[in-house]
């Protein structure tokens, strides 16, 4: 298969295999043709050399395996994942020289790890259950606002890297944090639980702290690839510094510091700019031809960031239109009746075939504001769906929560979080403060509080997980079980509210089943953590069948295109965010403005209304939005 490259991207792609390679490219330069055409280079020419590509999102890494697909070869060589993976997938083999046991589990919930805190207060005789017991409701979001501050400096200490000095530094104006943060650990520790950030920083300790580790990967891969580079944070720079330490020369960063939108993460695109420059003296390149837009949205693009890309010579014209409206509901008509319209229209010189649905996204800053939307399109009959993000939706049913924690509990019965959710959930005392004594077969014994007609499918699905072999679990067999049991049960009760839970766990059942299908299929593993831990990082998430009109926020929208973009709600105060009032957040705002205009291909609609509506009744005035003020319609 040929692709085509500019001579610029193609005299990247052929820069001789071995050293280090930086790429700056705009939005639409074809960082992600130029990354993976690399990739299939040293593939084919290096047949026996390993390559390693990191990603962000568990989607940007299906796309390039799925961009490179047709290579020939040994594909166990090729290890394509999200860093979060990759590093998941080192402390699964190697967590043990660190002194992690086997069957650590990823605290995915912000609210699991809050527990774990709390906790690790009380024990150290802190009394917070009185601290967060008021009345008034607003002192009760102001002081569990003050929890939550010492959780995101626990995640800033481990992003950064922080040693005391700097924390005492970096929080001076609270000098308990060191402690908390280390009493937090101890209690995680104790839980065999690890959080998000702890993936990367103990994958990275076994990298650095056990040379032969490091050395084993190295054999295997001597190629290391990083996508969407801007948006790396300190640890996540270490890590990919000590996978390669003094063996691996053959680097190849590709990104746009104009799309940094992850700095409430730690992201900067220094790393990628200068500390990688430093490292690793790369040869260095900028791509600033845009190859997906059409003239107008580059000229709106660039008025975000001026000079920051070029029309290709095949550009067309295309447009952009801005529209005002009185209020919400307005500018969600005005949307659905140029929609109709377009696709009234069928056909345009500008869009390659028919003009259908899958060809336009509706993008907003945040997901509220699609709220009239959504009621309009409804109300016309316009199919859509909003695009998810990367993690695995929570169980809502009894069934689909038991099954959940049941799960989490055999694996690591010293997870007390756990127990202490699932006996909330069956109205049982919880067995002890700190769990792990009691087995899910004991537990299913015991009286429940909890009254349903299910109460008896409830206990045999505890004593089944109970049953599971963990290092070969027959999942099938479970769900086979019990999507007949659940089916047989149809006919206990007439009422509304039965029949719909019933519903909705032979639903959760059956996504739980295709999880274990997907992985499977993608060779993750064997065991129930290794299942449950993939789980987490939102690697199994079935490919919903999405139909009709997307809508997306940003974030989510970022590395896709369309060729026709609607952008709604930009107003002051919603895009930018009121919550940015500081310098470097409003340009991680315009950053997020340039990301959501650069993903159309051919025509962009900005839209915003005049007034709001707030939740409590009252009527806001509205300001165009600060990104707008150099935008003209074209016609
Ligand atoms: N040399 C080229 N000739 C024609 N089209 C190209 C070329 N390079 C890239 N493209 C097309 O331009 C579009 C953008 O490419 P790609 O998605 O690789 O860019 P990107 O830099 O990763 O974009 P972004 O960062 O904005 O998501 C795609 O539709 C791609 O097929």
């Amino acid at each position: 298969m040929t692709i085509n490259l500019s001579s610029l991207q193609r005299e990247i792609v052929e820069l001789p295999i071995g050293g280090a390679v930086q790429v700056q490219a705009s939005a639409g330069a074809g960082k992600t043709r130029v990354l993976t055409e690399r990739i299939r280079r040293i593939r084919s020419e290096r047949v026996r050399e390993g390559v390693i590509g990191l990603t962000f999102t568990n989607k940007a890494a299906d796309e390039m395996l799925e961009r490179l697909q047709s290579l020939e070869g040994d594909t166990d060589t090729l290890w394509i994942g999200t860093i979060h993976s990759i590093a998941q997938s080192i402390l699964e083999q190697y967590g043990h020289v660190i002194g992690l046991p086997a069957n650590f589990q990823i605290l995915e919930r912000d609210q699991d790890r809050m527990e774990i805190f709390l906790q690790s207060l009380r024990d150290d005789g802190t009394n917070i259950d009185e601290y967060l017991n008021v009345d008034d409701s607003n002192e009760k979001k102001n002081r569990t606002r003050v929890i939550q501050g010492y959780m995101n400096g626990f995640s800033q200490i481990k992003r950064e890297m922080l040693n005391e000095e700097e924390i005492a530094e970096k929080f001076s104006e609270n000098p308990g944090i060191d402690k908390a943060y280390r009493d937090y650990q101890s209690a995680l520790i104790l839980s065999n639980g690890i959080d998000y950030e702890d993936i990367i920083v103990f994958a990275h300790r076994i990298l650095l702290t056990n040379e032969w580790v490091a050395d084993i990967y190295r054999a295997r891969y001597k190629h290391v690839f990083v996508d969407e580079a801007q948006d790396l944070n300190k640890i996540q720079y270490e890590f990919v510094k000590a996978f390669c330490g003094e063996k691996i020369k053959s680097v190849f960063m590709v990104g746009d510091p104009d799309q940094m939108i992850y700095g409430f993460n730690g992201s900067s695109s220094e790393y990628l700019c200068s500390n990688f420059v430093r490292d690793f003296s790369p040869a260095t390149y900028k791509l600033t031809e845009n190859f997906r837009s059409t003239k107008a949205i580059i000229r709106a693009a660039n008025t975000l960031k001026p000079n920051s890309q070029k029309e290709s010579e095949f550009a067309l014209d295309g447009c952009v239109r801005l529209t005002d409206a009185t209020d919400e509901k307005g500018e969600a008509e005005f949307i659905c009746n140029t929609i109709k319209q377009l696709l009234k229209l069928k056909t345009h010189d500008d869009i390659e075939g028919d003009i259908t649905l899958q060809k336009m996204v509706v993008i907003a800053r945040n997901r509220f504001i699609f709220d009239n939307l959504s009621k309009v399109l409804t109300e016309q009959k316009i199919e859509f769906h909003l695009r998810k993000g990367e993690h695995s939706l929570e169980s809502s049913s009894i069934f689909g929560q038991l099954l959940d924690l049941g799960i989490r509990l055999k694996i690591n019965p010293k997870d007390w979080v756990s127990e202490k959710k699932l006996c909330s959930l069956l109205k049982i005392e919880s067995h002890s403060e700190w769990g792990g004594e009691k087995k899910l077969s004991e537990i299913a014994k015991d009286k429940f509080g909890l009254i349903s007609a299910l109460t008896g499918i409830y206990a045999s699905l505890l004593m089944h997980i109970d049953s599971l072999d963990l290092s070969s679990p027959n999942i099938r067999k479970l769900v086979e079980t019990f999507r007949s049991v659940l089916s047989d049960s149809s006919s206990l009760h007439n009422e509304d509210a039965f029949k719909l839970e019933l519903e909705l766990s032979i639903r959760e059942l059956e996504s739980f089943g295709t999880s274990w299908t997907r992985f499977k299929k993608l060779g993750k593993g064997e065991t129930l953590s290794a299942f449950r831990n993939s789980s987490s990082l939102g690697q199994l998430n079935a490919d919903v069948q999405n139909d009709g009109l997307m809508l997306s926020t940003v974030h989510t929208m970022k590395g896709l295109e369309r060729d026709i973009v609607f952008l709604m709600g930009m107003a002051e105060g919603v895009f930018p965010d009121y919550r940015a009032t500081i310098p470097s957040k409003i340009e991680e705002e315009k950053n997020l403005a340039f990301v959501a205009f650069t993903r159309a291909r051919r025509w962009l609609f900005i839209t915003y209304p005049n007034e709001r509506t707030m939740p409590w009744g009252n009527t806001r005035r509205l300001t165009k939005s600060r990104f707008l003020e150099k935008i003209k319609s074209t016609h």
